[in-house]
């Protein structure tokens, strides 16, 4: 199944159970806009580079819409479409006033100089500027893109549209960003996981935990679960992994990834394989990488009892019907990696107000949602007798088609 099939079928599961009419899935369903762009740079070798990118809108009933910007070499047009949908959904279920979209450049950043990649990100700038803005469509991190990009962005729509931080969210804190977005994922994860362990009455100093990916989200991710008292067992990044059944040190290892660009060959620990990490021997599994890891082929294999899905579609839905059956728990992404987007949001108020906010404030507002949401979803599961994803889809769902049927078309 393709990232938007996906994206598609978890729909339908909550549209059927809603009784929703086929004309307003057809209206929930379609993207507002699909922009693909040619993003053509020159090299620093002189060689004239020339890339294809995609900002894709789907839905704007709740406010402007607001999703990441990913640069990746498997980023495609389905690919961006299954989550710019998710996007919808996500800002709904934190109940934040935004729609949703997605951006990406097919690219691998590895490849590049870091003039070649703010040539690229000003380019793509050029091309997409007239249809974001603050009060249309505002980007922010994902995949392969962080606050220096954010701060690339910020400079070149300006020189079209003039000062305006509020246009785009995670820049640096020197750059107007908010104290707090960049951990903001991986603060969330915890939360809803801390949330999750809380319901099923299992304390987190007595849980282990294995994270695929150890960028923004994974590292973050790793650092908070420690603090909890959590012990992270294993981490992979797209290069290797590393295990140690005792808890590695999440600070050494930070440390360790920032000097070697990657975890592989951390002391301490035994190598680990991508594969090994999601079929280890832990209580919570936390993928925060890549989507579509944990497939029909894996899925009986999985030890976890428990998922977070700190990464985007990380599972397919024929894994999803396999971990429901085994009775292994699954917090869906669209509400365990919302902090992001709610600490976004929490950027785009004091960019709008002209007032910084704590970082304080930050953390309790985050956390506050955070777990009002969880437990929103957690009640809706129950009544309903659904799984936690379908329980998301129905009150994210169910508020975009309230507020198409309050505004009309
Ligand atoms: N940034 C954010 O605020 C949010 C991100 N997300 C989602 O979280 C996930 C991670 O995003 P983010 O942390 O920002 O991205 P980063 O680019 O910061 O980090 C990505 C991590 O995934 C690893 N990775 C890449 N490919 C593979 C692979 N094939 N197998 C295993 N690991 C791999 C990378 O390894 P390496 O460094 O070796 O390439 C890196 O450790 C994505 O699904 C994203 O959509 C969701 C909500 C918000
Ligand atoms: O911070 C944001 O606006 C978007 C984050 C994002 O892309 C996501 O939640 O997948």
């Amino acid at each position: 199944m393709t990232p938007y099939e996906s994206a598609r079928k978890y729909f339908f599961d909550a549209a059927e159970l809603m009784d929703l009419s086929s004309n307003m899935q057809k209206l929930l369903l379609l993207p507002e806009r699909e922009l693909k762009v040619q993003v053509a740079f020159e090299r620093d070798n002189g060689e004239i580079a020339t890339l294809v990118g995609y900002r894709i809108q789907h839905n704007s009933a709740r406010g402007p819409m607001k999703g990441g910007l990913r640069f990746h070499h498997e980023v495609d047009e389905n690919e961006v479409r299954a989550l710019a949908t998710l996007m919808t959904w996500k800002t709904a279920i934190v109940n934040i006033p935004y729609g949703g979209a997605k951006g990406g450049v097919a690219v691998n950043v590895a490849d590049l100089a870091q003039g070649e990649l703010e040539a690229l990100t000003r380019r793509f700038v050029d091309e997409i500027h007239d249809v974001i803005g603050p009060d249309k469509d505002i980007p922010a991190p994902d995949m392969g893109t962080n606050a220096q990009v954010m701060a690339w962005i910020m400079n070149q729509y300006g020189k079209y549209h003039g000062f305006n931080p509020a246009c785009v969210t995670g820049k640096p804190v020197e750059m107007h960003g908010a104290d707090g977005r960049e951990e903001a994922t991986g603060r969330g994860v915890v939360a809803t996981t801390r949330a999750l362990l809380d319901r099923v009455g299992r304390p987190v100093s007595e849980t282990s935990f294995a994270i695929q990916g150890f960028g923004n989200v994974g590292s973050h991710t790793a650092r908070f679960l420690q603090k909890s008292g959590g012990k992270v067992c294993g981490v992979t990044d797209a290069v290797g992994g590393v295990w140690n059944p005792d808890g590695l040190d999440i600070k050494k290892l930070v440390e360790f990834a920032v000097e070697n660009g990657t975890v592989e060959g951390f002391s301490d620990a035994e190598p680990i394989s991508n594969d090994e990490l999601l079929i280890s021997d832990v209580d919570v599994l936390i993928p925060a990488a890549i989507g579509n890891v944990l497939s029909r082929h894996n899925a009986r294999d999985v030890r976890a009892k428990f998922i977070v899905e700190a990464a985007n579609s990380p599972t397919t839905p024929e894994a999803d019907d396999i971990f429901h059956e085994r009775e292994i728990l699954v917090v869906p992404d669209v509400l365990a990696n919302a902090g992001g987007v709610t600490v976004s949001y929490f950027e785009w108020v004091q960019n709008r107000q002209h007032f910084k906010w704590e970082i304080s404030r930050v953390r309790n507002e985050l956390d506050r949602i955070m777990i009002e949401s969880f437990d929103k979803v957690w009640s809706l599961a129950e009544r309903r007798h659904v799984p936690l994803r379908l329980a998301s889809y129905l009150l994210g769902i169910g508020r975009v088609g309230r507020a198409t049927v309050l505004g009309g078309i």
